[in-house]
């Protein structure tokens, strides 16, 4: 019994049988041991643009920013922190970017949060699977990365 998606067909060249993935027609020698991908490039955006809301604390990796010299708040301090930002956009008391413009200890505060566009293998694994899980619009939940704890909003 094939995996669901795969047929058995047989090549008049060699007399071997070989696979067929019925959704992307490629062909293969080897029995298919996993169910064949509807579209295989179906696996999501190239490239994804984001901004994001950092609030780091004493463990970050870097922890130091353009708004605070040393940053000594603790993790959970940072969590509560991040909580109330999210809280404020999603009530409609403050925008992403005006958040991201007075409280973000990253860089691209500046740019209201802005990243830019960027592809996998360019940011730390966890902002980057949380990134790339969202629709373009919308704001992820609190991210820990070694930077500190985001919120990651897609904009394209
Ligand atoms: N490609 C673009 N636009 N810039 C290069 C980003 C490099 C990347 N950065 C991150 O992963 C952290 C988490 C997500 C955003 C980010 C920003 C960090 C956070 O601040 P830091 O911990 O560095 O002090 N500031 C800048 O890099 C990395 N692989 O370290």
């Amino acid at each position: 019994e094939l995996p669901k998606g795969w047929e058995k067909r047989l090549s008049r060249s060699t007399g071997q049988h070989y696979y067929l993935n019925i959704y992307t027609k490629e062909s293969q020698w080897d029995v298919p041991s996993k169910p064949a991908q509807p579209c295989d490039n179906g696996d999501g955006p190239e490239e994804v643009q984001c901004s994001h809301i950092l609030v780091k604390h004493a463990g970050s990796r870097r922890p130091s920013s353009w708004r605070e010299e040393n940053i000594t708040r603790s993790k959970e301090e940072a969590l509560d922190l991040i909580k109330s930002y999210r809280e404020q956009i999603t009530s409609g008391k403050a925008t992403f970017t005006e958040i991201a413009s007075k409280y973000s200890d990253c860089s691209s505060a500046k740019r209201g949060g802005d990243l830019g566009p960027f592809g996998r293998g360019a940011m730390q694994k966890p902002f980057e699977q949380a990134a790339f899980a969202l629709k373009v619009g919308e704001m992820s939940s609190p991210v820990h990365t070694d930077s500190g704890i985001h919120i990651i909003e897609r904009t394209a």
